[in-house]
C-alpha cells in the first residue's frame, strides 16, 4: 500500500472518486450527441445504444479524470458498470484506467472477483498481466489495485496476493459492505460468538502478513463500509496492518465522522470512496441547459465533480483533526 499512502500524503486527501457511470449520472444529451458518430462505425444499428455510451462515458470519465487530477489521489472504476456495455464498454473501462494512471492517479478497479484457485490465478492477470514474447509480464488492465470477494477462502486468495506481491499492487478483500442486506451472511455468529465478519478480518491479516512495506499496511487491504461506523472503529484495532478502502460515503448516506474511527492514530489507515456524489454532482448546479454544447456538458460535469471532490476533502479533514 506505500504507494497509495505516499499519493494520500501528496494529495493531503484520503479519498478516492468512484468512476461509475451510468444513464443516471452521464447527462443524457451528451450521450445523444454521439449517436452520429458511432451510426457511422457501426455494422448493425442495434450497437449504436452501446457504442454510443461507450464513447461518451470515456470522454465523461476523461473530464472528471482531467478535474481531480492533483486534489485526489485515486480513482475507482466499477467494472460492472461498463460491463453492461458489452465488449465496447469492456474497452472504455481499460481506456480510464490507462488514462486515469497517465495522469498520476492510483487506479483501483472494483472488480470483485473471487473462485477456486486455477481461475483465480487467470482472474489474478488484472494485477499480473500477461506474459509477452519477451518474457516481461504486459500490463492489460492498468489497474494499481483490485478488489476480491473471499467467500471461496485462501487458494481463491493466494493468486492476487501472488500476482500483487509480483507486480507490486496491492489487493482490496469485502470485509463488511457498506449494503443494508450485508449483515443478513456477514453478522453471522460462529460457534465461539465471533462474527463472520470478524474471522474474514483475521484472515485478511493473515493473508496479508508477508507482504507489509514500509507504511506498516500490508498489500492485502479490506473493504469496509462507511455505514457501519463502530464495527469499522473495531475492525481498525483488530486489523492493525490492513489499510481499508472505506465505500458508502455520501450517497449511501455515511458521513465524514462516520469513517473517523476507520483511521489510525496518524490519520493514515484509510482512503473514503464516493462514486454519484462526485461524478454525478453537477445535477445539483441547475443540470445542463437545451442546446449546451457537449464541451460545455463536460465542462460543467467536471467543475461540478472538482468542486464535490474538494468539499469531500475539507469534510474529511474537519472530520479527522
Ligand atoms: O461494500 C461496498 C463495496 C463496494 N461498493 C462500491 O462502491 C461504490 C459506491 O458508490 P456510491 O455512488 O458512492 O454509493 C460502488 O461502485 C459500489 O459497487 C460499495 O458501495 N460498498
Amino acid at each position: 500500500m506505500d504507494k497509495l499512502i505516499e499519493a494520500i500524503k501528496a494529495t493531503q486527501n484520503p479519498s478516492v472518486v468512484g468512476l461509475d457511470p451510468t444513464d443516471q449520472v452521464v447527462p443524457a444529451a451528451l450521450i445523444d450527441s454521439f449517436r452520429e458518430e458511432v451510426a457511422d462505425q457501426v455494422d448493425d444499428p442495434a450497437e449504436i445504444p452501446a457504442m454510443q455510451r461507450a464513447v461518451a462515458y470515456f470522454e465523461f470519465n476523461r473530464a472528471i479524470i482531467d478535474a481531480i487530477a492533483g486534489i485526489v489521489p485515486a480513482v475507482k472504476p466499477q467494472i460492472a458498470m461498463y460491463e453492461a456495455l458489452g465488449p465496447a464498454g469492456v474497452d472504455t473501462y481499460e481506456m480510464t484506467c490507462e488514462y486515469a494512471q497517465s495522469q498520476g492517479l492510483y487506479v483501483l478497479g472494483d472488480v470483485k472477483r473471487g473462485d477456486i484457485g486455477s481461475t483465480a490465478a487467470a482472474y489474478a492477470k488484472h494485477l499480473g498481466g500477461l506474459a509477452a514474447n519477451n518474457g516481461e509480464a504486459l500490463d492489460l488492465w492498468h489497474e494499481d489495485a483490485v478488489t476480491v470477494n473471499p467467500y471461496l477462502g485462501t487458494d481463491g486468495i493466494t493468486p492476487f496476493v501472488d500476482a500483487a506481491q509480483a507486480a507490486d499492487k496491492d489487493m482490496f478483500v469485502l470485509v463488511r459492505t457498506s449494503n443494508p442486506s450485508s449483515k443478513e451472511i456477514q453478522e453471522l455468529e460462529l460457534a465461539d460468538g465471533t462474527r463472520l465478519y470478524e474471522r474474514v478480518a483475521d484472515l485478511v491479516e493473515g493473508w496479508g502478513a508477508d507482504t507489509i512495506g514500509a507504511s506498516g499496511y500490508s498489500r492485502v487491504g479490506a473493504v469496509v463500509g462507511a455505514t457501519h461506523p463502530e464495527q469499522g472503529k473495531q475492525l481498525r484495532e483488530r486489523m492493525p496492518h490492513t489499510f481499508f478502502l472505506v465505500p458508502g460515503y455520501g450517497a449511501q448516506g455515511g458521513t465524514a465522522a462516520d469513517v473517523a474511527g476507520m483511521f489510525d492514530e496518524q490519520g493514515s489507515g484509510a482512503i473514503v470512496n464516493s462514486s454519484r456524489g462526485i461524478i454525478g454532482a453537477w445535477r445539483k448546479n441547475g443540470g445542463y441547459s437545451d442546446g449546451m454544447s457537449a464541451d460545455d456538458m463536460l465542462g460543467l460535469v467536471a467543475s461540478s465533480a472538482r468542486d464535490a471532490a474538494l468539499a469531500m476533502r475539507d469534510d474529511l479533514e474537519a472530520a479527522l483533526a
